[in-house]
């Protein structure tokens, strides 16, 4: 439980403001509804309810996302009922929702659910009384919303470009090793859904353009098949760097003939338009159908061990295992 908690800082979040907010509004309403003002007593039993409800969600199925925006938009829509019923007396709980939203949902859903928040809680406060005081409390919580929503708009960009460092190849620009595992994996456990193939691919003699023309040559001739082999790709294939100069396609494909079909085209194409500065130059293509493997190396041994295959029969060739 500690470990969730280290780990998933949503799940943090949804928990603390769960907890927190159940217990302070739990008693809340016990001491109204002993003192049998049923009204607010119903209105913080619904509130406790709600929020205790998204908490277990969070918990149970782990998709805290969603928790997250459940939170955040049942939160909103307690802040302006709170405002309506308490008016003043709620600004400090709409302070914590505008700002937790942020924390708790996607950018989109906190912004909107935060925004509808100000913008009515704002008005009930105007309709109420037009004093300094209601005014400078809709300009702070203004500006509570604007610097929260600024702030989560800067590390929603970080993330974005911390996940593309860490899932793309910087030199071709196409997905690289530790997508292909995920990806592998990902197709391991929905085969019920349908077939996969993976083609290994292998340029012939790179060494010799490095050698000859240095690096520099070599790595555009790389650039040069990532881009090839993306437009190559058709719905549902996808196409990584796995290393060096080894390409890896993913392809949804019924069966060992359609995958050898697939891995021929690539080949052909490579082989017709992929130019070096001493030349055409070709790949050599090895392939394996996912069959009972269970772990995404067995599957790709099959395929690379093909790859051996292919090179030894001269590279410019394609070798897709038999079924198992
Ligand atoms: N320019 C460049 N070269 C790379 C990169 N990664 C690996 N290489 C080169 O790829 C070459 C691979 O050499 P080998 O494994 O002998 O393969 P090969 O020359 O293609 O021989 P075969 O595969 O047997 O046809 C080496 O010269 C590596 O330096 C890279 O990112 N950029």
């Amino acid at each position: 439980m500690i470990s969730r908690l280290r780990n998933d800082f949503r799940l943090t979040i949804i928990t603390l403001l769960g907890s927190v907010s159940s217990a302070v509004i739990g008693s809340f309403m016990v001491w109204r509804l002993l003192r049998g003002d049923w009204l607010l007593g119903v209105f913080d039993a619904a509130v406790v309810v709600s929020v205790m409800a998204v908490v277990r969600m969070a918990w149970r199925d782990g998709h805290t996302e969603r928790a997250g925006a459940w939170m955040a938009v049942i939160n909103s829509g307690f802040g302006i009922v709170a405002g309506l019923v308490l008016g003043a007396g709620a600004s400090g709980w709409i302070y914590v929702i505008l700002m937790t939203s942020f924390y708790l949902a996607p950018l989109r859903v906190a912004a909107t659910a935060g925004g509808l928040l100000l913008v009515c809680a704002s008005a009930i406060l105007l309709w109420r009384d037009v004093g300094p005081n209601h005014i400078s409390t809709m300009v702070t919580w203004s500006l509570v919303y604007g610097f929260s929503l600024a702030f989560a708009r800067r590390a929603s960009k970080h993330r974005d470009s911390l996940e593309a460092l860490a899932s793309l190849d910087p030199l071709t620009g196409i997905p690289n090793r530790g997508m292909l595992e995920a990806d592998l994996q990902q197709a391991i456990l929905r085969r019920q859904g349908g077939r996969f193939g993976v083609l290994v691919l292998d340029l012939d003699r790179f060494k010799a353009v490095n050698d000859t023309f240095g690096h520099a040559a070599g790595d555009a001739v790389l650039v040069d098949l990532a881009r090839l082999l993306r437009e190559e790709l058709r719905q549902g294939d996808s196409v990584y760097r796995f290393g060096g100069e080894e390409f890896v396609m993913l392809l949804p494909v019924g069966s060992e003939g359609a995958l050898a079909r697939a891995g021929e085209r690539v080949r052909a194409a490579v082989e017709t338009h992929l130019v070096g500065p001493g030349g055409p130059i070709t790949v050599a293509i090895g392939g394996a159908m996912l069959s009972v493997e269970r772990d995404w190396q067995d599957w790709f041994a099959r395929a690379d061990a093909s790859l051996y295959l292919a090179k030894r029969a001269g590279g410019n060739t394609v070798h897709v295992a038999d079924p198992l």
